[in-house]
């Protein structure tokens, strides 16, 4: 990527690039990155759709890999320019092992980080999440937070555990040098909540609302807010950091940047009934029907019936202790990091975001796809 080479055609690396949040990265970089050559697409699972771009001017190749096999991820690394890193085990439910997730999460992104340092790739930008920080055990408020807010991040849950750590060794390796003697230049980014198409868990909600006549019942006080970003804004701060990482090495390398839009702050169910109230649910009761204590009893019943149904099903409803204490804490992020060290803004309004999210819901919320 050196200046002689305005013109040369990169190649990148997506790890992930087939789940939620991948798809909307490789179809960004594919409308957004100029300077693409070739697009690897590495993921556990290949999704159909990667068929129909291999058709368009830029050479998408399509790998099946695991990335807690070094042996694969250096094979998908060799010759690329850039990585991102958003392959990753998203399990607060109890359905993977913690071992499971600590391999895939901490060990996979060892092994991305061995591969550039090996083949000579030099950029490479981390999905973390908003988990490394918080909520903590201690159900700590964290309003309108940005990256140098202090906060006591005390995890235990095997998810939070392997964004931290994996998040601590990307950065760690800024600096690195890698094959042919240049150094190694990472971020992290940390997304809050994720929404918009794709997203599984707005999906289940709107199908049990379906279920249940409509409606759904609060649980959670309305006072309790969540910042959360779409998932078109977290792709381009992935493709805009990626593209700015070699020019702004020395500002960018090394840190963090929370993922952010103009999404408003509202509780995890209001800010849900913004898409699911257009499609026709209801959010019954102003404060929650069920008091806290029965919710904290019924999350505690879910584990005990998780552990006794292990031998015969997989027993992982959405909520369990550490989801109901995610849901009822505050967390608001605030910040323009990113704008100042790479001149991020959101490419997609609050509005646009909303009908977006609205359109995937109807089209695709009642059926099987
Ligand atoms: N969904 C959310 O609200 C948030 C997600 N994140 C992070 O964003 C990243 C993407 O998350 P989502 O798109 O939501 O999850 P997802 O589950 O939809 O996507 C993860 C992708 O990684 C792939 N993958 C899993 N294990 C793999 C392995 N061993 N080898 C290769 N590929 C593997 C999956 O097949 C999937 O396509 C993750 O790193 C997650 O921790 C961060 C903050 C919020
Ligand atoms: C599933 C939770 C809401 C259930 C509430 C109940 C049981 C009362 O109906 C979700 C509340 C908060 C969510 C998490 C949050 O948005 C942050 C996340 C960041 C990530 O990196 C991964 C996803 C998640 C953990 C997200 C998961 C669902 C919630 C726990």
């Amino acid at each position: 990527m050196a200046d002689s080479a305005q013109a040369q055609k990169l190649v990148y690396l997506v790890t992930g690039g087939c789940g939620f949040l991948g798809e909307h990265v490789v179809r960004m970089l594919l409308q957004r990155e100029p300077r693409l050559g070739e697009l690897r697409v590495f993921d556990l699972h290949l999704g159909p759709w990667l068929e129909e771009l291999k058709t368009g001017p830029v050479r998408v190749t399509a790998i099946q890999g695991d990335v807690t096999q070094a042996h694969e991820v250096a094979a998908a690394v060799a010759g690329a320019h850039v990585v991102i890193h958003t392959a990753g085990l998203v399990d607060v439910f109890g359905r993977a092992s913690p071992k499971t997730i600590h391999e895939v999460n901490v060990q996979g992104t060892r092994n991305v980080i061995e591969a550039c340092v090996q083949t000579g790739t030099r950029f490479l930008v981390y999905t973390s999440s908003m988990e490394v920080v918080g909520p903590n055990t201690k159900g700590h408020p964290f309003y309108r937070g940005n990256e140098d807010t202090p906060y006591e991040a005390v995890h235990r849950h095997p998810y939070p555990c392997s964004k931290a750590l994996a998040e601590w060794l990307v950065l760690e390796a800024n600096g690195r040098k890698v094959c042919g003697g240049l150094p190694l230049v990472t971020c992290a980014l940390r997304p809050t909540g994720i929404y918009g198409e794709g997203h599984q868990i707005m999906r289940d909600f709107y199908r049990q609302g379906l279920r249940l006549g409509g409606r759904l019942f609060r649980a959670i006080p309305a006072s309790v807010e969540h910042g959360r970003v779409y998932v078109g804004n977290v792709a381009w701060m992935h493709v805009l950091a990626a593209r700015e990482l070699e020019r702004r090495a020395a500002r960018m390398g090394g840190q963090v940047y929370f993922c952010y839009d103009g999404s408003p702050y509202k509780s995890y169910e209001d800010f849900n009934m913004e898409f699911l109230g257009p499609c026709g649910l209801r959010l019954v009761g102003t404060r929650p029907l069920v008091p806290y204590w029965l919710l904290v009893f019924l999350a505690a019943l879910n584990v005990l019936l998780q552990w006794l149904l292990r031998p015969l099903l997989l027993y992982a409803p959405l909520l369990n202790p550490y989801t109901l204490a995610m849901a009822n804490t505050t967390f608001t992020v605030s910040t323009d990091k990113a704008q100042r060290h790479f001149g991020y803004e959101p490419l997609f309004s609050w509005e646009d975001s909303r009908t977006r999210t609205i359109l995937w819901v109807q089209a695709t919320g009642g059926s099987a796809q």
